[in-house]
C-alpha cells in the first residue's frame, strides 16, 4: 500500500505535524516541543481537520505537563498551568468541537491521575485518543460503504478534506470513499477545490492521486452543473460540530451543496465520530462560526487577487440543517434522516457503551 500522508506523529516526546500549508508542493514537518507551537499550528491550519486538531491538542497538553513538571511545578500551581494551557489550545479555533472535547478529556485524565504517574498517564490517554480515532475511521468507513451495498460504478462528490490529513486514521468522508474503492464499487470521485484555503485541490486531490483513486477536481462553482450532468450518486462530507438535532457545521460551501443536492434529489451524507457531536446545543443556531483572516480570500498562495483594502467576509464554516442531510455516518452505524430523537438515541448508545 502506498504510504499515506499522515497528519501527525508523536515520537520521543515531540509532536511532529505535517505542515499542510505547504502541500502539495512540499512535505515538511513542524517539530513541536511546546504547547504554544501546537496552538499556533492549529490556528494557522498547519494542522487542520476536526479530529486531527483534537488529537493535536491532546498531545500538546502532554507537552505542557512535561514542561511544567520539568520546571518543578506541582499541586495546584501545576493544575492551574495545565488548565491554562488547555484554554490557549481551545481558543485556537472555535468551531470544531473535537478540540474542546479533547481538552476536556485531558483535564479529566489530569485530575484522576496519580501525581507520580501524571505525565505517563496523560501520554497514554493522548496515544489512546489517536488509536481510537483510527478505529472510529475504520468503523465509519464500513458503515458508510454498507449504505451502498450491491451498487456498482458509484460516483461520489466530496468537499474540503476529510482524509488522513484531517484525522489519525483513513478519514471520515474520505474513509468511506476509500472503502468503496477497496470494495471495487467506486467509479469516480469529484473533489471540489474548496476556496479559499483549497483543502480539496491541495489535500484531497493529493490523497486520492497518491492511492490511484479515480478522481476529478472541480471548482466549487461547478457543483451544480456536475450534479445536473454527471450522475452523482451521493455527496459525502465531514463535520466540525453536530448539534443535538443533527444540524451540522462543516466547511463553508457545504450548505450550498446540500441545497443543490436536495434540488437534484441526490443524498448528502455527513461522516463524523461521536467526538464531533455537541449534545449540549439544541440546534445549529448555537454553533460559533469561525471567521478567518481576510487575506485568505485576497490572496491565493502568495498571489494577490483582490485590492489589499477590499472588505472581505471569510466564514470558515456554515451550517447545514438536518432536514437536508440524508444520514450521519457514525462509528455505530448511520443515523438516517437525523433529528433530535434519532440523535438522542445515538447519544444513549454512546453513553451506555
Ligand atoms: C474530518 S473533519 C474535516 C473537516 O474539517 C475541515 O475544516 P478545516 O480544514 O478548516 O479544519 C472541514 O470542515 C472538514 O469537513
Amino acid at each position: 500500500m502506498t504510504d499515506r500522508l499522515k497528519s501527525l506523529e508523536w515520537k520521543n516526546n515531540v509532536l511532529y505535524l505535517l505542515d499542510q500549508r505547504k502541500l502539495p508542493q512540499k512535505q515538511e514537518y513542524l517539530a513541536c516541543t511546546d504547547y504554544k507551537e501546537a496552538a499556533q499550528a492549529i490556528r494557522t491550519l498547519a494542522v487542520r481537520g476536526a479530529p486531527a486538531i483534537g488529537i493535536t491538542a491532546a498531545y500538546a497538553m502532554v507537552l505542557a505537563v512535561l514542561a511544567f513538571t520539568a520546571r518543578g511545578l506541582s499541586g495546584e500551581s501545576l493544575r492551574h498551568a495545565f488548565y491554562a494551557a488547555g484554554e490557549v489550545l481551545e481558543q485556537a479555533r472555535p468551531t470544531a468541537v473535537n478540540l474542546s472535547w479533547a481538552v476536556r478529556e485531558m483535564e479529566k485524565t489530569f485530575d484522576s491521575a496519580e501525581d507520580d504517574k501524571r505525565c505517563e498517564t496523560l501520554t497514554r490517554r493522548a496515544m489512546a485518543m489517536e488509536e481510537e480515532d483510527k478505529q472510529l475511521c475504520h468503523s465509519m468507513a464500513v458503515h458508510g460503504a454498507d449504505l451502498f451495498s450491491g451498487k456498482k460504478n458509484l460516483t461520489i462528490l466530496t468537499h474540503c478534506n476529510t482524509g488522513t490529513l484531517a484525522t489519525a486514521g483513513t478519514g471520515t468522508a474520505l474513509g468511506v470513499i476509500r472503502e468503496l474503492f477497496r470494495r471495487g464499487q467506486l467509479s469516480a470521485v469529484y473533489a471540489d477545490e474548496t476556496r479559499p484555503v483549497l483543502q480539496g485541490a491541495r489535500l484531497t486531490a493529493s490523497e486520492l492521486r497518491k492511492e490511484g483513486i479515480p478522481s476529478i477536481l472541480i471548482c466549487d462553482d461547478m457543483a451544480a452543473l456536475v450534479m445536473k450532468t454527471k450522475k452523482i450518486d451521493a455527496i459525502i462530507v465531514g463535520a466540525d460540530r453536530i448539534a443535538a438535532n443533527g444540524d451540522t457545521a462543516n466547511k463553508i460551501g457545504t450548505y450550498g451543496l446540500a441545497i443543490l443536492a436536495a434540488y437534484h434529489h441526490i443524498p448528502l451524507y455527513v461522516a463524523a465520530p461521536f467526538s464531533t457531536f455537541d449534545f449540549s446545543i439544541p440546534s445549529g443556531n448555537h454553533i460559533v462560526i469561525e471567521e478567518r483572516n481576510p487575506d485568505e480570500i485576497r490572496y491565493v498562495g502568495n498571489t494577490q487577487i483582490a485590492p489589499a483594502d477590499m472588505p472581505v467576509f471569510n466564514p470558515a464554516f456554515d451550517i447545514t440543517p438536518h432536514t437536508l442531510i440524508s444520514g450521519i455516518i457514525t462509528e455505530r452505524g448511520v443515523i438516517s434522516h437525523p433529528d433530535k430523537d434519532s440523535v438522542a438515541n445515538y447519544e444513549r448508545s454512546i453513553s451506555h457503551g
